[in-house]
């Protein structure tokens, strides 16, 4: 069980900054944007979260790798971080749900990955300066050569990469066994995590996920109780697609729920820009607080955009009035969104708590007393 230290590797930032470490996982060469991540567990649910695709994830917490992975707490079939970036790997696993090593998973799966032991000091520079393009490479050994590979790859804003993580055809995914079915939603993937539909089968929902690129055509054609807009990666000012459908979706005022790049096409759909954050919000230690019941909740973040909105006071959109219905304490960020009038909601972070606290799980049973509230199908 225990793993050898690897090769010589390097790690280099856009602004020429570069970090000598050793080969962790494949060896080769990764491109994407370098982003840290706090959580001091659930390395396994991160790096498979379609989130993260094209981005370098640069875990804070030291050792990583203790728990081995297993078949069962993957968020998509395969590790979408296109690097992984860690302290000090765990010399040898060990779980009763281990399969495993983190690194033997990494090397099969063809993820490169650094060790290296100035993740402190590159964290702090990416909180200072920035969430930036980078490289690993296990191969070139010229950081300047790197570099200007680095500075030929796509940046994150402007990236439309939700047709690279969706489904290519529609499946279900039923409640489980003694739960009865008593709603229908139709959840478009974006990138999806497996845990979000299955939040909603524990609750009674029959779910069908469906492509990112589907219309709303598509998604009213299937008479949901409820549509669901998932996470994804890219830039949510490139998703004119998934928008439009949200748009649809609204108009036939079907109780509407949104999670993460769901809250911000929900944000655009109602007419509010999006920006990028500086560092963004990655882990599973971010307060919020529900700004009409004062509670804050400890919940799991990953996002490296957000919405602009007012987080004072009630504002009007295209679709009617609006507030801000999560804040985050950090940094007064917008984390969810609430229409008024609409049965309508949606969060910038992750209440399906994979990886992560479970303090807003309680979200999911608000989308389905909302889709409890409407008129009964015969009365519709
Ligand atoms: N987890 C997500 O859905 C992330 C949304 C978006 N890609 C962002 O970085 O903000």
């Amino acid at each position: 069980m225990s793993e050898e230290k690897g090769g010589p590797a390097i790690l280099v930032l856009e602004d020429g900054r570069v970090f000598h470490g050793h080969s962790y996982g494949a060896t080769g060469e990764t491109f994407g944007e370098a982003v840290f991540n706090t959580g001091m567990t659930g390395y396994q649910e991160t790096f498979t979260d379609p989130s993260y695709h094209r981005q370098i994830v640069v875990m804070t917490a030291p050792h990583i790798g203790n728990t081995g992975v297993n078949d069962e707490d993957t968020e998509s079939e395969r590790i979408w971080a296109a690097g992984c970036v860690v302290r000090e790997p765990a010399r040898a696993f060990s779980n009763w749900r281990a399969e495993r090593s983190l690194e033997e998973e990494m090397r099969s799966q063809g993820v490169v990955g650094i060790a290296l032991k100035g993740t402190r000091a590159l964290t702090r520079h990416l909180r200072d300066r920035g969430a930036m393009r980078a490289a690993v490479s296990t191969v070139e050994t010229d950081p300047q050569k790197l570099l200007a590979r680095i500075l030929e790859q796509p940046t994150m804003a402007g990236s439309d990469l939700t047709s690279e993580v969706s489904t290519d055809r529609a499946y279900e995914v039923a409640p489980p066994e003694g739960v009865q079915a008593r709603f229908h939603v139709v959840a478009l993937d974006l990138g999806i995590k497996a845990m979000t539909p299955h939040r909603l089968a524990e609750r009674g929902c029959r779910v069908t996920v469906l492509p990112a690129s589907s219309t709303a055509e598509d998604v009213l054609a299937l008479d949901p109780d409820g549509v669901f807009f998932s996470n994804g990666p890219g830039d949510p000012a490139t998703a004119d697609g998934p928008v439009a459908t949200m748009r649809g979706v609204l108009e036939a005022g079907k109780p509407l729920f949104g999670i993460c790049f769901g809250n911000q096409i929900l944000g655009r759909a109602l007419g509010l820009d999006t920006y990028k954050l500086t560092f963004g919000h990655h882990g599973i230690n971010q307060p919020v607080r529900d700004t009409r019941s004062g509670r804050v909740a400890i919940t799991g973040q990953n996002h490296g955009f957000a919405v602009d909105a007012p987080i004072d006071r009630p504002f009007d959109t295209d679709h009617g009035r609006a507030e801000v219905s999560h804040i985050g304490l950090n940094d007064q960020v917008v984390e969810g969104l609430r229409l008024l009038d609409r049965p309508v909601i949606s969060v910038q972070f992750h209440p399906e708590a994979a990886a992560g606290p479970h303090d807003a799980a309680a979200l999911f049973d608000e989308f389905v007393d909302l889709m409890s509230a409407q008129p009964a199908p015969a009365a519709r």
